[in-house]
């Protein structure tokens, strides 16, 4: 593949193109033939219940996981026939944060968000306290560097976790359940951060997520998987007054509708020795 600098922009479509993606794990396929485009600059939420594909999905992305067949683009760029160097390349222009953003325990607050500059570049002493000062800035943790992991709260180590995942400038931040327990005034507070660090910073960011109601206040695009593949997308506006009865189901929170409640089952009376119930005329 001809291409030295990974950040050359082969055009100014989407920052990530899936194309006619099928994919899962040894034989078993969990998408079909997926197609989703991602833009830039936009915040994007992929939602859909558990064992939908989400993270499959998010993993496709930074080819922790090769597609069976079709294409996933990222920047134009066709992930899967590159060579290691190249693939670390790009991945050096993602940022990531996975459930519960752990942070290293035995590393200080400055040190975590150290971490990524010292693995990933050769720059000064000096210019890296400076980074990370300003990453935690971002995200208001500038006077907690000295802290550890034990010694701040969830919402705040969250908070560095982010930091950590845009200390290397990365294009693309990708955030597996960036809310999952924390309080509602943290999942507020980190939201809100997701989508100001996203337009101040200039990036495109995916968002796997179950809190469908913060994350509605966020995002530009939503997508949701479900059924092998991608059953419906577009702004929260237009997911929220849907009509597919899943989607419907889905977004409003309802026990029961196209996924059912009530799995299959004999009936009750049979399971509880009871007689059968009596015609009622
Ligand atoms: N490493 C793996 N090896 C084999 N099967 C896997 C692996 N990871 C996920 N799966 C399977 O793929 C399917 C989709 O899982 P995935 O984690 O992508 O769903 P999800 O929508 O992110 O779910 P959740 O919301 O619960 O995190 C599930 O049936 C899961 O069991």
């Amino acid at each position: 593949m001809a291409f030295t600098d990974p950040k050359s922009t082969t055009s100014a479509g989407p920052l990530i193109e899936v194309k006619d993606v099928t994919c899962g794990y040894a034989d078993r396929v969990i998408l079909s033939k997926v197609n989703l485009s991602l833009a830039r600059g936009k915040v994007i939420a992929l939602i859909g219940s558990s064992g939908g594909g989400k993270t499959t999905l998010l993993r496709l992305l930074t080819r922790q996981l090769r597609p069976m067949t079709g294409q996933v683009l990222f920047d134009g760029h066709d992930l899967a026939p590159m060579n290691q160097d190249q693939l670390y390349a790009q991945r050096r222009r993602m940022g990531m944060l996975f459930q519960f953003g752990a942070l290293f325990t035995d590393l200080s607050v400055f040190e975590n968000v150290a971490f990524p500059l010292r693995e990933h570049t050769q720059l000064s002493e000096a210019m890296i306290r400076d980074l990370v000062l300003m990453k935690l800035n971002a995200v208001g943790l500038r006077g907690s560097r000295d802290l550890m992991p034990n010694e701040i709260s969830g919402g705040m180590a969250r908070r560095v976790a982010l930091a950590r995942a845009i200390a290397l400038d990365p294009d693309l931040v990708l955030y597996d359940e960036p809310f999952a327990g924390l309080d509602p005034i943290s999942l507020g507070v980190t939201a809100r951060l997701i989508r100001d660090l996203n337009d101040a910073l200039g990036l495109t960011s995916v968002i796997v997520t179950h809190d469908l109601h913060e994350t509605f206040t966020i995002a530009d695009h939503v997508v949701m998987v479900a059924n092998g593949g991608i059953v419906a997308q577009g702004t929260p506006d237009e997911l929220r007054e849907s009509r597919d009865p899943l989607v419907h189901q889905f977004v409003n929170a309802e026990a029961d509708g196209p996924v059912r409640f009530h799995q299959p089952a004999v009936p009750v009376r049979t399971d509880f020795g009871l007689p059968e119930a009596e015609e009622t005329a």
